[in-house]
């Protein structure tokens, strides 16, 4: 059985802080569980209502109370996702994580999971995997750090993106996973900048598996997990300060940050198109890595809960309302929870034996008397999921691409047959590719600029103040481009970046932004292309000194600038990807300050 839930969406106000500048002490009120925020002109208030606001004073504790009953579930087989999300020092790894002498979410989760356990006669096994997204790749933190290895995110049978060669380790107890969390939490990137002295770099995503033996010799098993995600904080590089390394890395916090924006948009936009019952809408999960693993929670299966962490300063006044306008929108999106039916538990496969960490740090302290026996292969983390419940009866993706299909983007009979087939991952990857190429050329046709076609080097570097270069033959049109082999995108490709890097020297960055969002038509696997984009888009925003964007193109060819080469494989990507900054008043709370 499955039913319709919402996301529920909290707020915690952090204390003032010396990092805070000037605090207008009345621009944020709670009361209740309605919030407002003034804006930074101090001229305009602007009012949301959510499932819980936590004012300044508000403990762990308190904070903690609100999860419990999320952990109740997940014991009981329900799948659920908890994340912190927020500018950069607004107190995201605080709530999460907390220190020693005030413990946040996820050691207060261990603590109730093993005294629940300890109450339970036929106790459950738990077991947990720690990943970090730093800069759109994944990487174990269980793992050896001292080689950091980028993992890849693979889609299951059962329609669950999962990540491969994945380290799940087993614990027997609170110090065991203490001793194993902290060497791991301590290996996730973190750096000083201006507005945090410890600033998380990357995404963190922790996951706790419980599993409940079956009767039938351990065949019959019932699996919840918590997932428990540290979102990296959206940074704006004007207050940071951040050097070049810094920015690169903001500038993919900020990246992944806009997509998860975009998936929710589209997770509104397809429930409104639904109530009207006319069309699908597609979803860009696969835009980041970020929204691939949390892809469950958002619109999927999982038990939702969002907490919003805002800091006080009046510079962080924009953020503050950026922040509330993003719980809003993730307020609406519904999951739908499969219910677990403990009498008719599913059956599976047993659930294999997981792998221990690898980094030699983690000494597995078992003096506390293990319950379960210790681990001793590495296991793929697909088959984990076997039995995971899965409310969009399968395959997500494929789930995807059908609404495309039969939204009349991929419509011969012989697509929908085989959709309908079981495929391997590498053959919905070139089914996905094949749809979002189509996708991306109605697109184009739709949006394309008048083109101006320039001849030299020096019309490149004249052109002012934005001109649309196309180095493309009129007569090359986008169906033409979904004909063309790899080698001919990447050549493609590399022209347009090689006008485009002329133009971004020259520091007319409108006209590289345009021909770099051109280029990436052709090389959309091209992850350090997306990055430029997105370097150049927030220069335009006065996010990133021009300075530092213009410098970095004045040397030879980057790796930013290079395309793939041919027979890579490709993702597809959305460009347009910066976040959008609304102001928009509830208009039923307008006037009410
Ligand atoms: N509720 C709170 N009570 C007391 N101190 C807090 C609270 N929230 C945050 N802090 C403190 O504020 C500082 C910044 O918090 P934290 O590192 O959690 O921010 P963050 O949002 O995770 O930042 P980033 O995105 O840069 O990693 C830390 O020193 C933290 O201890």
């Amino acid at each position: 059985m499955s039913i319709s839930k919402s996301i529920a969406c909290h707020v915690r106000l952090r204390p003032t802080c010396p990092n805070d500048g000037f605090v207008n002490p009345d621009a944020i009120k709670i009361s209740g569980n309605s919030i407002s925020a003034m804006n930074k002109e101090n001229d305009k208030r602007y009012h949301f209502d959510l499932d819980k606001c936590h004012d300044a004073p508000s403990t762990q504790e308190e904070v903690f109370e609100c999860v419990k009953p999320m952990i109740e579930q997940a014991i009981a087989g329900q799948n659920t996702t908890i994340f912190t999300y927020g500018v950069t020092g607004s107190g995201k790894t605080h709530t999460m994580q907390g220190n020693q002498s005030d413990p946040g979410i996820i050691p207060r989760t261990i603590e109730s999971i093993f005294r629940k356990q300890s109450e339970t006669p036929n106790p459950f096994s738990v077991s947990f995997s720690h990943v970090e997204i730093l800069k759109d790749e994944v990487y174990d933190l269980l793992g050896d750090r001292s080689e950091p290895k980028k993992r890849d995110i693979r889609t299951s049978a059962e329609g669950q993106n999962v990540v491969a060669d994945l380290i799940i380790q087993p614990i027997n107890s609170v110090t065991e996973f203490d001793i194993i969390y902290d060497a791991a939490a301590k290996t996730r990137k973190t750096a000083s900048t201006k507005l945090n002295s410890s600033s998380s770099r990357s995404h963190a995503i922790l996951t706790i598996y419980l599993q409940h033996p079956g009767s039938d010799a351990g065949h019959t098993t019932q699996h919840g997990k918590i997932c428990l995600t540290d979102l990296a904080g959206s940074e704006n590089n004007n207050l940071t300060g951040n050097d070049k390394e810094r920015m690169r890395e903001s500038s993919a916090i900020n990246t992944s940050l806009t997509t998860l924006g975009k998936v929710i948009d589209a997770l509104n936009e397809k429930a409104k198109r639904g109530h009207k019952g006319s069309g699908t809408a597609f979803i860009p999960y696969r835009d980041s890595k970020l929204t691939r693993l949390l892809q469950d929670a958002l619109g999927g299966s999982s038990q939702g809960l969002l907490i919003c962490c805002l800091a006080p300063g009046e510079k962080f006044a924009r953020d503050t309302i950026n922040t509330l306008q993003f719980a809003k929108k993730l307020k609406s999106v519904e999951n739908r929870l499969t219910v677990p039916d403990h009498k008719t538990r599913r059956v599976s496969a047993p659930l294999p034996r997981a792998t221990k960490a690898a980094n030699p740090a983690f000494k597995v302290h078992t003096g506390s008397g293990p319950r379960h026996s210790a681990p001793t292969c590495r296991v793929a983390l697909s088959s984990i999921f076997t039995n995971t419940p899965s409310m969009r009866g399968g395959n997500t993706i494929l789930q995807d691409v059908k609404e495309n299909t039969t939204a009349g983007k991929c419509t011969t009979d012989k697509d929908r047959s085989d959709l309908n087939k079981g495929m391997t991952d590498q053959q919905l990857d070139r089914r996905i590719q094949k749809i979002v190429s189509e996708q991306m050329a109605i697109q184009a046709e739709k949006t394309k600029p008048e083109l101006v076609s320039v001849g030299t080097e020096t019309e490149c570097i004249d052109a002012k103040p934005v001109v649309v270069v196309d180095p493309i033959p009129q007569n090359v049109g986008h169906d033409t481009m979904s004909k063309m082999s790899e080698a001919e995108k990447d050549e493609r490709a590399r022209v347009i970046v090689s006008h485009a890097r002329k133009l971004h020297h020259s520091g007319n960055l409108h006209g590289a932004l345009e021909l770099y969002k051109k280029a990436f038509e052709y090389a959309p696997a091209n992850r350090k292309l997306s990055m430029r984009i997105t370097e150049i888009k927030l220069s335009i925003e006065g996010m990133i000194p021009t300075s530092n964007v213009t410098s970095s193109s004045n040397s030879k060819p980057k790796m930013e600038d290079q395309v793939p080469k041919s027979g890579m494989k490709r993702s597809h990507g959305h460009l347009d990807s910066l976040a959008e900054i609304s102001y928009e008043e509830s208009p039923a709370k307008k006037g009410r300050s």
